[in-house]
């Protein structure tokens, strides 16, 4: 389980992470969400003891990173920049990762096979894709067993079938038990895969909540209509009040009007209307909804911003 509790960092004038709590229990997959800048990588460095707090905790299974006895053994990480000995073999990096962290040579053969990179296990790194050194990097983290993951952006770069692999993986580790906090800026990537999701923005905690309701608080249902006089129709929808905008479909979506009350303002200005449909709200207008909501107002606990699980109301 990780544990971030009131954690704080300021770079001279700058607050780069500021009072963010929340926790990745076992058996999650927890996604640490926000923009570039957002505070992620600073949070991973504190809960990693690459950076050192200014105020709060940052527990990884109850201890700070470096008190613990056997990192490996307890969190398996993946960062962007973890560097990789070109010139070895996969299975001699294991090997060497292996034998300088006294766990036992069989464990090799075991992550490389759990990784699907067994057949790859001879071959030089330097001819490995993106995709292969990211599951090599995860081969190195499952090494040790541990119970915690703790992964850096892990889907950036990977091709399609990369992504579908590493959302099974990740899914797969927490159905064993295992916490699984993966950073990520990407909304609709990370909210495919977990289950929970934390977002900052500007150092600051805008939500802890389930993905799903995430989805439900900030992603805006709207109505698509199609029509031939499409300018002249959301003309009428704009003077009524409504939020319109032009699809790429060449479609309109109009927020906060029902599609019966869209039916009856078009038919009272006898526009014909090609299409009418509902739609739910899209993952990414739900990150937009969040990562521009002022921080302070999601602090202050009230709804939209109240945690579900944090009894305690702060953001
Ligand atoms: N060593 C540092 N010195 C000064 N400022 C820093 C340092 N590290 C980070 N920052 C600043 O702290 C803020 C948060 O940075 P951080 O890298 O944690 O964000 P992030 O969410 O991980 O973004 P990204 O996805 O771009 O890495 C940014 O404004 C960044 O410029």
């Amino acid at each position: 389980m990780i544990q971030v509790d009131d954690l704080t960092k300021r770079y001279g004038a700058a607050t780069a992470v500021d009072g963010v709590g929340f926790s990745a229990p076992a058996g999650r997959v927890t996604g640490l969400l926000g923009p570039n800048g957002a505070g992620k990588t600073t949070t991973v460095k504190m809960l990693l003891g690459l950076v050192r707090p200014d105020r709060g905790n940052a527990l990884v299974d109850g201890r700070p990173y470096p008190s613990l006895a056997d990192p490996l053994r307890t969190v398996g990480t993946l960062l962007e920049a973890d560097s990789l000995h070109r010139g070895r073999t996969a299975r001699q990096h294991l090997r060497w990762l292996a034998q300088s962290n006294r766990i036992r040579p069989g464990r090799v053969g075991a992550v490389l096979d759990q990784v699907g990179l067994a057949d790859q296990a001879r071959a030089r790194i330097a001819t490995f894709s993106l995709g292969m050194r990211q599951r090599l990097g995860l081969a190195a983290a499952l090494l040790g067993e541990p119970k915690v993951l703790l992964l850096d952006e892990p889907i950036n770069g990977l091709d399609a079938e990369g992504i579908v692999w590493m959302r099974a993986f990740l899914r797969e580790q927490a159905a064993r038990g295992t916490a699984v906090l993966v950073s990520s800026h990407h909304m609709t990537e990370v909210a495919e895969t977990a289950d929970h999701l934390v977002v900052i923005g500007s150092g600051r905690l805008l939500a802890d909540l389930p993905t799903e309701e995430v989805i439900r608080r900030y992603a805006r249902p709207s109505v698509r209509v199609a029509s031939g006089e499409r300018d002249r129709l959301a003309a009428v929808l704009g003077d009524a009040g409504y939020p319109v905008h032009t699809r790429s479909d060449g479609g309109l979506a109009v927020s906060g009007a029902s599609a019966a009350a869209i039916g009856a303002l078009a038919g009272e200005h006898r526009i014909v209307l090609e299409g009418l449909s509902r739609e739910s709200g899209s993952l990414e207008e739900a990150y937009l909804g969040l990562v521009g909501s002022p921080a302070a107002e999601a602090a202050s606990g009230t709804e939209p911003s109240t945690t579900a699980d944090d009894p305690k109301g702060r953001q």
